[in-house]
Formats: C-alpha cells, sequence, structure tokens
C-alpha cells in the first residue's frame, strides 16, 4: 500500500489543473531537460489529472519501453485526430489489433532488407535534387520539400518523379496530412489528452468540430483511398512497379487498411526526413570541419567523375557517421511520440498507475554527455568513428543508430532503414556536389544560424536561412545533366 502512493518526484502542481500551466508553450524538450536534472530521470507530471512521466534517461526509457515494451507500448487516446482519420491512422491509435496488422505490414514493406528495393528511386530524387540546386540554389528549402514528398510518392505508390510542388495530389495529400497532424503537435498534445475524452460523448449537433472531422475524414477517405485503388489497377493489368501500397495490397487483402496504411505511412515519413536535410546545411555552415573531412572521403572513394551511390555505402564511413550525427544533434522529434502505460507498474521504487503516458526526453538522451562526451552539444560525425575512420560499434540501447531518435520498443520507427538510406544518399549528394557556406554580410562577416531556434510542429525545423550552395567544380553540372538524361531521359 505504500508503494501505490510513491508517484516520482516532479514540479509541484495545482489542484484541478496539476502542472497544466506550467507546461511551456515551446521547445518543452528544454524544460523538461532541466526537470530531468532537478528531480531525476523519471518525473511525474499531473495534466489536468491524467498521470504523465518523462524519461531523461537512456537507461530509464530502455528499462520501460523497451525491455517492458508488452506493457509500454500503447498510445493515449488522440481524439480530435482520430476523428480525422477514422481511427486509422495507425501511429497514433492504441496498441490493438488492427494496429498489430498495419505494423506486421508496414514492417514487412519497410524492412532492411526490403528497403533495398527502393534504392533506384532514391538515387533518382537525388539526381533531380542537386540538378535544382544547381540552378536554384537559394530555395533549398523548397527543393528539400520537394524531394521528400516526390520520394514518398515514389516508394509508396510507385510514382514517377513529381518535378512540381505545386501538383494537385500532392497539395491534397500534404493538406490533409497538416491538418490531421495540427491536431497532434505538442502543444496541443495537452489539450488532445484523455481529459477531453468526454468531449466525444457530447451529441453532434453540439459540437461543430465533430461534424467538421467527420466530413473531412469521408472526403480524405475517398481521395486516400484512391491512390491505392489505382495501384491495384495496375497490379491486375501487370504493369505494377516496386512499391510500398503494391505490396500491401497483395499481403493485406482488404483494400481499406491497406490504404490507410500507406497513408500512415506517407505521413509520418515525408515531413521528417525533410526537416532533417534542412538541419543538415545548417549543422555544414555552422561546422565546416565536418564538411571538409566528408568532402575528402567522396574525393579519395567516388572522385569528381561520377556520382556516389549505394554499392559506395561500405567505404563511406565519414557520411553514415554525418548522417547518424545529424540525426542525433537535432532528432525531428525531440519528445518522441508518447506512449502509454496500459497496466499497473512499479520502477526504482515508484508507482506508476495503468493508463500513465510517457514521454521519451529524446532531446536529453541524444545530449547525454555521459554517452557522447563534453562536447555533446556540438556537430561531430568523428564521434561515431574510431582511430582507423571505421564506425565504432553502437552505443547500448540505440539498436545500432548511435542515437535515440527513432523512438523506442514495439512504437520503434518502422521507416528507419527507408530514412537513413534517403539521408545517405541525399547528403552523400550534395556534399558531393556543392559547397555549403554561410552568405556574408556587408562587413564581411558570416551570417550564422542559432541552431536552438526552430519552428515548432510536429516535426523541428530550423527557422529559415540563408546560405551559399555552390558547386565544387566546373565537372559537376556535366556530370549530373549526364546521370539525369540516362535515369529520366532527354526530356527532362
Ligand atoms: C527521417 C527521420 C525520421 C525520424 C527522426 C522518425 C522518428 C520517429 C519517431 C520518434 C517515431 C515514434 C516512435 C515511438 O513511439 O517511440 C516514429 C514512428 C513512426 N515512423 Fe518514423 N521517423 C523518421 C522517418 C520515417 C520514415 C521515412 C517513415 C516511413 C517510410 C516513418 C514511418 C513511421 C511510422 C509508420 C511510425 C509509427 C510507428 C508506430 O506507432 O508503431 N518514419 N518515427
Amino acid at each position: 500500500l505504500h508503494l501505490r502512493s510513491r508517484l516520482p518526484p516532479g514540479p509541484s502542481g495545482l489542484p484541478i489543473l496539476g502542472n497544466l500551466l506550467q507546461l511551456p508553450t515551446s521547445r518543452t524538450w528544454l524544460t523538461f531537460d532541466k526537470w530531468s536534472k532537478q528531480y531525476g530521470p523519471i518525473f511525474y507530471l499531473n495534466i489536468a489529472g491524467q498521470n504523465t512521466i518523462v524519461l531523461g534517461t537512456h537507461k530509464a526509457a530502455a528499462d520501460l519501453l523497451d525491455r517492458r515494451a508488452n506493457i509500454y507500448s500503447d498510445r493515449p487516446d488522440f481524439v480530435v485526430l482520430n476523428l480525422l482519420t477514422g481511427g486509422m491512422h495507425w501511429a497514433w491509435t492504441h496498441a490493438d489489433d488492427l494496429w498489430k496488422r498495419q505494423r506486421r505490414g508496414a514492417h514487412e514493406a519497410l524492412s532492411a532488407q526490403t528497403a533495398k528495393e527502393y534504392f533506384a528511386y532514391q538515387e533518382t530524387e537525388s539526381i533531380i535534387m542537386v540538378d535544382q540546386l544547381l540552378t536554384d540554389p537559394k530555395n533549398f528549402l523548397a527543393h528539400f520539400q520537394r524531394v521528400s514528398t516526390s520520394l514518398s510518392l515514389s516508394i509508396i505508390y510507385g510514382w514517377a518523379p513529381v518535378l512540381d510542388s505545386d501538383h494537385p495530389t500532392i497539395q491534397q495529400i500534404d493538406h490533409f496530412n497538416r491538418h490531421v497532424l495540427v491536431s497532434a503537435v505538442p502543444g496541443s498534445f495537452w489539450v488532445e489528452f484523455e481529459y477531453f475524452k468526454w468531449m466525444k460523448y457530447l451529441p453532434k449537433w453540439m459540437c461543430s468540430w465533430r461534424q467538421y472531422a467527420e466530413k473531412r475524414y469521408s472526403r480524405d477517405s475517398v481521395m486516400l483511398e484512391g491512390l491505392s485503388a489505382n495501384v491495384q489497377k495496375q497490379i491486375d493489368a501487370g504493369e505494377e512497379t516496386t512499391s510500398v501500397a503494391g505490396k500491401l495490397l497483395q499481403n493485406t487483402g482488404s483494400l481499406f487498411e491497406a490504404a490507410w496504411n500507406s497513408t500512415s505511412i506517407y505521413a509520418a515519413g515525408s515531413e521528417t526526413t525533410a526537416a532533417q536535410l534542412a538541419w543538415f546545411i545548417q549543422a555544414m555552415i555552422l561546422y565546416p570541419e565536418a564538411q571538409r573531412l566528408a568532402q575528402e572521403e567522396l574525393d579519395r572513394v567516388v572522385g569528381p567523375y561520377r556520382l556516389p551511390n549505394f554499392d559506395d555505402h561500405e567505404h563511406l564511413p565519414f557520411i553514415r557517421a554525418t548522417v547518424k550525427e545529424i540525426l542525433r544533434w537535432r532528432a525531428a522529434a525531440p519528445l518522441g511520440v508518447p506512449h502509454r502505460l496500459n497496466q499497473d507498474d512499479h520502477y526504482e521504487g515508484y508507482f506508476l498507475p495503468k493508463d500513465t503516458i510517457c514521454f521519451v526526453n529524446i532531446w536529453s538522451l541524444n545530449h547525454d554527455s555521459e554517452l557522447y562526451g563534453h562536447d555533446a552539444e556540438h556537430f561531430n560525425p568523428g564521434r561515431f568513428l574510431d582511430a582507423d575512420g571505421k564506425l565504432k560499434s553502437s552505443i547500448e540501447d540505440t539498436r545500432d543508430e548511435g542515437h535515440f531518435s527513432y523512438g523506442f520498443g514495439k512504437r520503434i520507427c518502422v521507416g528507419r532503414h527507408v530514412a537513413n538510406n534517403s539521408l545517405f544518399i541525399h547528403i552523400a549528394y550534395l556534399l558531393w556536389a556543392f559547397n555549403i557556406v554561410a552568405e556574408v554580410d556587408s562587413n564581411g562577416k558570416p551570417e550564422l544560424p542559432d541552431p536552438l531556434q526552430c519552428i515548432e510542429g510536429l516535426t523541428i525545423r530550423p527557422v529559415p536561412f540563408h546560405c551559399n550552395i555552390t558547386p565544387r567544380s566546373k565537372d559537376v553540372a556535366e556530370v549530373i545533366t549526364q546521370a539525369k538524361v540516362e535515369r529520366i531521359g532527354e526530356g527532362s
């Protein structure tokens, strides 16, 4: 009985509202990082009656979310999001039978082995990306958005590259995503949680947001199912190209479930990759030495007369370390996605009640100086390499990633192999082709962005910044044009 009452420590709150009003409105991970240092590796918040814990060390996170994954893999009840998606966006649903089926299907279509089938899409898109940067380097953020969206459409629906980000289907899907995800971003997380559960019992005529959400859901599902129905038609006609939707349709037997599985994967995958690329550019401006070392490796292994490719993967440890370091230094989702405990539990003498919501402060784990040393705040791919320049054996509890940015347990990011491959090839192309440097102001001083400033949404991105992206040699344009002609044809 004594144990039951002992919740983990945390900031003291108000009656009824608990800690709700103490929650920061921005950069929550930095406040949580401070609280972890003050209260310990596991601290407790009462958010208007909702039990919540925040884990601030890799040991606490792995002990609970990995080693007790069978009881820590549920999600909170995202009321509005589930209405907008008919409860079909499985990244956000409870760990029920539907989630298990969808996750298994996604796992097969995105496994380390299957991910190799998408190499050609990733190389083609990288060619288009560097080609667009040659002619229009200032709009690099827009090119990253395009490349992630277009690549997602290729991998998921087998589409040919979409060169124009104003394409109506892209606009429609992105509109859907923005809508759905806005209901799940941290900040509105707090109002989304369980304590608003009663809202769903209100009669329809009393809540216009509910009618709105249901109307949107029926409209969006027609559009989203249409994308998979087209793939089904191609399969029937024997004209299918490799795609996630194709695999799901063949393994699932339900167009509806396969379609929503594809949508969920699309939604989880495209924003994140674009955000990591934007942080990469910022790192290159702020840490020119890392850029120089990466380019030295590319010059040695690839040389100036051809583009890098996936056969070079093994021989480019510095580029692979750069991918790891980008994900560690600025994880796209610094608080991950919350899990929920589905039965009473005890840990380190504390009582954790059933239905407690569990956040891992991925930011704290990735910046832990005990794991990463005194320069943990800085971008330094070299930390992943040994004295011979080979990748070191990985940090404990990271499944060989070297960072915690893909989450935990049974909910760990199912797209991480595809994400690692996309970042690898995009970054290899960017550094092979370009020098990426700060712009210089009228006094000759470099304009350096502040890497703690960010735009928050479901993912964090740098505040838009300027930089100079210029070809490294006069051969660059010719090699890119040649590759483009070979891959996409003359008329491109
Ligand atoms: C580029 C960087 C990416 C990062 C940093 C990232 C990060 C994450 C994180 C933190 C989670 C939640 C894990 C948890 O609950 O513990 C997650 C889940 C997920 N990710 Fe990713 N992700 C990335 C790319 C992708 C890509 C490319 C795809 C698809 C191709 C994808 C598909 C998913 C899906 C479907 C889930 C939901 C898993 C579940 O709830 O069972 N992600 N990701």
